[in-house]
């Protein structure tokens, strides 16, 4: 949860402002804030054509509440017809404008006064945008009350699960690893949400699992014990829905810091595959396993041929390009178990488990074939490389042994005139 997962194809934002100077500016910033392209329309004639068209799809729109030819919101009625979550943007505010916002159910309205709202509509934009990678899990025995709850949620473009007590939820939880948020009701047959908290809490802590307690106004007491029990925060029932938003926004938002904090000690930063440390870590663990049950193992050390030429020729931005999409290239090219890190500078190292000599070398084989035919792309230019590889799997005395060997195999595979392999057994 904690990077902007690439945008599904064809997935945009839909800007729909008569001033071409605003829709420009959000365009620009939600590109650099959250990655994603952006569609304009300057008027509710224009927004219907595009969206009758079926050209685009949109997971989002910010419009505008005033335009010529839509005094009264019609272009987002339009726009919700299609499914599309809202953001509004408003000139100005009062009561009578939050009412309406709220039964059109936007995302949110807020005021385009000023270029820091422009940023706060892109950073929404962003926060839609990651939502789809988002699980809650919402805990009530209130069918109805569940509903609510879930349809606010799906408004936000999160994923929902539900439970209908505390029971259920410990069922979800154990069946489905990948939950981010809880939010529960206190009051609840067979496991209230007291009971519910201090079981989760019990395996998973709060900088890794984001829990929001429901209580009623009135009960204060009740609020302090379920932050007591564990809870992040507490939202008191009835709520204004902007509150509601503002408090899950808030903690989702907890939780991906934690895990960005944590992925920037482990990865590297240009690629984003683990970093040195993290793998010899992780890999004197996969070591000790295959020692101990006697199951195969193989070192990989690879590096990019002829670097310092790309550096040299195209720049080292170029240079940084062709790292990241190597990178990517092997990350696609290897198992979920196995294990892939940056070794420093253009060489990688892997370590794959299970593995015999038949399938090492058609591993092998097929990572270079990849990186040798696949073009990197960089300002109009496309750029071609190689790698050299060499492996062991010979288990030896330590897995630093096995990365030396695997990176004296290196050696010959370069000496051998590069964009090749090398298993050690063809070098002993
Ligand atoms: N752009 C960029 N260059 C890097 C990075 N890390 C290391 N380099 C460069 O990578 C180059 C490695 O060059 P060499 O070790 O001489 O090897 P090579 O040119 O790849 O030649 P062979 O390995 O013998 O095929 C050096 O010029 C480093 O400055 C990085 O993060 N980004």
């Amino acid at each position: 949860m904690s990077t902007d997962p690439p945008p599904a194809e064809g997935e945009r934002v839909l800007l729909v402002d008569d001033s071409q100077a605003i829709s420009r500016l959000l365009r620009a910033r939600c590109q650099e804030l959250a990655g994603v392209e952006s569609e304009m329309a300057g008027s509710l004639a224009e927004t219907r054509a595009l969206l009758a068209s079926g050209a685009r799809r949109f997971f989002v729109a910010v419009v505008d509440l005033n335009l010529p030819d839509s005094r009264e919101g019609e272009a987002i009625d339009l726009v919700r017809a299609h499914d599309i979550p809202v953001i509004v943007l408003t000139a100005h505010y009062d009561e009578a404008i939050r009412a309406r916002m709220l039964t059109k159910e936007v995302v949110d309205y807020l005021l385009k006064s000023s270029l820091h709202e422009i940023d706060h509509v892109a950073t929404l934009v962003r926060r839609i945008h990651r939502n789809r990678d988002v699980k809650v899990l919402v805990v009530d025995d209130s069918g109805s009350f569940r509903a609510y709850l879930v349809r606010l949620l799906e408004l936000h473009r999160l994923q929902v699960i539900e439970a209908a007590n505390g029971r259920e939820a410990l069922a979800v939880m154990q069946s489905d690893p990948g939950v981010d948020l809880v939010i529960t009701d206190y009051n609840m047959p067979e496991m209230d949400g007291l009971a519910l908290i201090g079981a989760l809490r019990q395996r998973h802590p709060r900088s890794e699992l984001a829990i929001i307690g429901l209580s009623e106004h009135g009960t204060q007491a009740l609020s302090a014990r379920l932050l007591k029990n564990g809870a992040n925060d507490c939202i008191a029932k009835p709520f204004l829905v902007e509150e509601f938003y503002c408090r899950v926004i808030q903690n989702i938002e907890q939780i991906e810091l934690v895990r960005t904090i944590r992925d920037s000690a482990v990865r590297d930063y240009l690629t984003g595959l683990y970093n040195r440390r993290h793998f010899f870590e992780t890999g004197e663990t996969l070591y000790a396993g295959a020692k101990r049950r006697q199951i195969t193992l193989a070192a990989v050390m690879l590096d990019i041929d002829h670097f310092k030429r790309v550096n040299d020729t195209y720049g080292h931005l170029a240079g940084d390009r062709v790292i990241k999409q190597v990178a990517s290239l092997l990350a696609c090219g290897v198992r979920q178990a196995d294990l892939l890190g940056r070794y420093g500078g253009e060489e990688f190292c892997i370590l794959l488990t299970g593995i015999d000599q038949s399938s090492l070398a058609m591993t092998l084989e097929r990572l270079r074939s990849t990186v040798a035919s696949t073009p990197i792309e960089h300002e109009d230019q496309s750029l071609s490389v190689t790698i050299s590889l060499g492996a062991t799997l010979a288990l030896g005395d330590s897995l630093q042994a096995m990365i030396n060997r695997a990176d004296a195999c290196l050696y010959h595979a370069k000496q051998g005139g590069r964009n090749r392999f090398v298993i050690d057994d063809s070098v002993e």
